[in-house]
């Protein structure tokens, strides 16, 4: 961990959240809390249907809010979609761009996430690009080759470390229970930070990279301690405050 580089603990809710939810986020908010959020981010990404009102019930707080995509163009017929400049009108500050499950159920190409990226940073919003390789490719020794195309595809020429965020997630290890060792995701920041560096120059050391995959309080800590994870992307350990601040609790025996 490079101490020059602020961490960011994120949570992606996905298709869950209704309403009925908000004491969750209002939970999640008064939990991340001084001194710890000097030091860290705290993100929360809940579905569309609740950015608006989740942007007012942290007001107060240092949790941002974010959404979960966002399309290429500021507006149009694109039925279904949400532009950036939407996300920002509600006062979202992030957007999470090229998730797998985006990749896989929207057939969404490296181009594709791409031009989202861009229309992110057009916006002013921080941009959290996703990248990560199959159980298939990760078992035909592709992953780097996989990380390597993809990060080059997917970034924009103008990202930079303030305005994006890289977040490595296997898709094998979303929601399955299963976490790479620390020498793999090891292996794995440190060859995403090569590329950054060779792309972006010094600015590359700073680019914030996230491992998500199956976190939870239990393993927290032991991936934060992995040189070159700069912060976390929880899906399903996200959804319940107590879940979510017990992996706030273990930023907190690294970073405070
Ligand atoms: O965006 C979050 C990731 O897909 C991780 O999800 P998970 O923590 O449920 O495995």
């Amino acid at each position: 961990m490079t101490d020059r580089i602020r961490p960011l603990l994120a949570g992606n809710w996905k298709m869950n959240g209704t309403r009925a939810s908000l004491d969750q986020i209002k939970a999640i908010a008064e939990g991340v809390k001084a001194p710890l959020s000097e030091k860290i981010d705290t993100l929360l990404c809940p579905p569309a249907t609740l950015l608006y009102v989740a942007t007012a019930l942290c007001d107060d707080s240092p949790l941002a809010i974010g959404a979960q995509d966002c399309h290429s163009l500021v507006s149009g017929a694109h039925t279904g979609d949400i532009s950036a400049a939407m996300i920002a009108d509600c006062f979202g500050t992030h957007v999470i761009v090229g998730h797998s499950e985006r990749r896989r159920n929207h057939a969404e190409s490296d181009a594709l996430v791409r031009a989202k990226a861009e229309a992110a940073l057009t916006a002013e919003l921080t941009t959290i690009i996703c990248i990560g390789e199959t159980a298939d490719e990760r078992d035909q020794g592709q992953t780097l080759d996989v990380l390597k195309r993809q990060l080059a595809a997917s970034t924009p020429d103008g990202a930079a470390s303030e305005t994006t965020v890289i977040a490595y997630e296997p898709v094998w290890a979303i929601g399955t229970g299963k976490v790479p060792t620390s020498a793999d995701v090891e292996e794995a920041h440190a060859f995403i930070r090569r590329e950054l560096v060779a792309r972006f120059g010094g600015d590359g050391e700073k680019f914030r990279l996230l491992y998500g995959g199956s976190v939870s309080g239990a393993n927290a800590a032991d991936l934060l301690a992995v040189a070159n994870v700069n912060g976390l992307l929880v899906g399903g350990q996200s959804l319940k405050a107590a879940d979510f601040l017990a992996i706030y609790s273990a930023f907190e025996r690294q970073f405070a």
